[in-house]
C-alpha cells in the first residue's frame, strides 16, 4: 500500500490532523505499526555494521521517536536479550512533542537501556552531547531518522532540511534514513488546506522537491562525508530505507 502517512481513517481518528503540524500524530502506530519497517531490517544489523562483542557501549539515537513504540520494538529487534547484553546497547529517543515523550517514558519497558527526552532537533542539541559524554562516546553509532525529514523540511525550509542532515551526519557513524517522498508533501499541504488552514510556511518555495531520497543522498554524500552502504528496500508505504556510513 502506498501511503502518505495519513489515510481517511487516520484523519477521522485523530479528529484534527492540522493539530499535528510536525507529524506528531497521537496514534501513529495504529496506522504504521513498527513491523512495517522492522520486517525489512535484519536482526543482525548491529553485528553487520561492526558493533558486536564490544566492551564499549553502542549508542543508538532515534530522532523524532513519537510515542516510542518503534524505538522500543527496534531495540528489541536488534538486541535479543536486553537483560544480558543490553547494558552495552543504549537507545535515546527524542521528539519535540512533550506529550508523546511522556507517553514514551511511561510505557518504556527497558528503563536501564532506553531513554526518551523531549528535544527539537533543529534547535540546540546540548542534551545530545551530554548523553554522549555520559557514555564516554564522541558520536552515536547508529542514528535513526524515520519519517521525520518532510516535517522538518515543511516547517524549516530547504536550509532546515540540509542542516538537519548535516547535524545528524556530524553526530553519527551510521544513519538509517526514511525520507518521505514528494507526493507526501502534497498530501500534507492538501490536508491543511482542507481544514481551512494556511499552507506550511515553506511549502510553495521549496527548491528541493521531486526525488527527495536522491536529494538526501546527494547532500549526505557530497557535503557530509557519508556514503550509502545499503538499501533495505521499500516499506509498506513505498518509502526507501537507506543506510549511510561515515566514510
Ligand atoms: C511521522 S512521525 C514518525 C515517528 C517515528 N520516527 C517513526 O517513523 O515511527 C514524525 C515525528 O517527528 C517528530 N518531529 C518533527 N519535527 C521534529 C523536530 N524538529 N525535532 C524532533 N522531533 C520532530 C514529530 O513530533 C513526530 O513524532
Amino acid at each position: 500500500m502506498a501511503s502518505c502517512s495519513l489515510n481517511s481513517a487516520f484523519v477521522d481518528d485523530i479528529n484534527d490532523p492540522g493539530a499535528a503540524p510536525y507529524g506528531n500524530f497521537i496514534n501513529y502506530y495504529t496506522f504504521n505499526p513498527p513491523e512495517n519497517r522492522l520486517s525489512l531490517i535484519p536482526t543482525t544489523l548491529l553485528q553487520d555494521i561492526g558493533y558486536s562483542d564490544r566492551h564499549q557501549p553502542t549508542l543508538i539515537l532515534d530522532v523524532g521517536c513519537n510515542s516510542g513504540e518503534l524505538s522500543v520494538a527496534f531495540y528489541k529487534h536488534l538486541v535479543q536479550e536486553p537483560e544480558s547484553d543490553g547494558s552495552k546497547v543504549h537507545l535515546l529517543g527524542l521528539d519535540l512533542d512533550e506529550g508523546l515523550i511522556q507517553r514514551a517514558q511511561q510505557t518504556n519497558p527497558l528503563l536501564s537501556n532506553i531513554s526518551f527526552i523531549s528535544l527539537d532537533i533543529t534547535a540546540a542539541t546540548d542534551q545530545l552531547q551530554d548523553y554522549l559524554n555520559q557514555h564516554s562516546c564522541s558520536s552515536f553509532h547508529l542514528c535513526l531518522c524515520l519519517a521525520v525529514t518532510m516535517w522538518v523540511h515543511l516547517n524549516h525550509g530547504d536550509s532546515g532540511l540540509l542542516q538537519l542532515l548535516s547535524r545528524l551526519a556530524s553526530i553519527s557513524q551510521h544513519l538509517l534514513m526514511e525520507a518521505q517522498p514528494w507526493k507526501c508533501y502534497r498530501s500534507a499541504a492538501r490536508r491543511l488546506r482542507k481544514l481551512g488552514r494556511s499552507d506550511f510556511d515553506h511549502f510553495k518555495t521549496l527548491k528541493i522537491r521531486g526525488d527527495i531520497a536522491k536529494c538526501v543522498r546527494e547532500h549526505l554524500e557530497r557535503h557530509c562525508g557519508m556514503k550509502l552502504i545499503h538499501s533495505f528496500g521499500r516499506t509498506a508505504w513505498d518509502r526507501k530505507l537507506l543506510l549511510f556510513k561515515k566514510s
